[in-house]
């Protein structure tokens, strides 16, 4: 990957507000010291087509094929489309719910057996990735890689390994933050403070939904 576009990266999602620290509690009660807001970028255009243009550099780097693009709802949508107009491959729709009136969780147009690469914001433990490749398995689509923005190294890459599925990020957590004490951002203390709490707060599938709510 580029390192001085993946640098402009970082700064951008610090500079957007993508990465706070303070106190802020996993939805278990955990408090955890940092937190990543993804969701953001969809307000920046110019830093959602860097995001897909970065992605585009791990699918040429790894080698990656694959027929059909889709986002794991909802964070990773608008992603997923701004990728899809720039490799011009198709993209579809995974829904997190039916409607009342029809019963399809897959929207767009697919064949079976089509490759699908899966767009992911943040990963924490995965389980958002893993059920988003099995409703697609019910539709008779393939999907054997996720490439997410951001890592949050605490336990989803190896959970999404576990169920058969490669798994690539633009930024692993750790990394994000040393990047910003070498920019001067955050001080080393408080970086330590956060890989501390990353490394000894691995969940595992059992735990579900521990994403921040903040
Ligand atoms: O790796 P996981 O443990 O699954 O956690 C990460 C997922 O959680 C967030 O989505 P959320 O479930 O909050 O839904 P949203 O994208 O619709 O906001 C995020 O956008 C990821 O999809």
């Amino acid at each position: 990957m580029n390192r001085a576009e993946l640098e402009s990266f970082m700064d951008n999602l610090y500079e957007i507000g993508c990465v706070k620290f303070g106190e802020f509690y996993l939805s278990t009660g955990l408090k955890t010291p940092v937190y990543f807001d993804l969701r953001l970028i969809i307000s920046y255009p110019k830093i959602l087509q860097q995001a897909a243009r970065l992605i585009q550099q791990i699918i040429a780097d790894k080698n990656i094929k694959y027929d059909l693009i889709c986002g794991v709802p909802y964070g990773a949508l608008a992603l997923a489309v701004v990728l899809s107009i720039q490799t011009d491959k198709p993209l579809i729709l995974k829904r997190k719910n039916t409607k009342d009136y029809g019963e399809k969780m897959v929207e767009g147009a697919f064949e079976k057996s089509n490759e699908c690469l899966l767009i992911e914001d943040t990963v924490v433990f995965g389980s958002s990735v893993i059920e988003t490749a099995q409703v697609l398995k019910d539709y008779d689509l393939n999907s054997n890689v996720c490439i997410g923005i951001l890592d949050r190294e605490q336990g989803g890459a190896e959970n999404i390994g576990q169920h058969g599925l490669l798994f690539y990020s633009i930024i692993k957590a750790s990394e994000f933050v040393e990047y910003l004490v070498k920019k001067g951002k955050i001080t080393q203390e408080k970086m330590n403070e956060v890989i501390i709490f990353l490394k000894s707060n691995l969940y595992e599938s059992k735990d579900k939904n521990i994403f921040p709510v903040v």
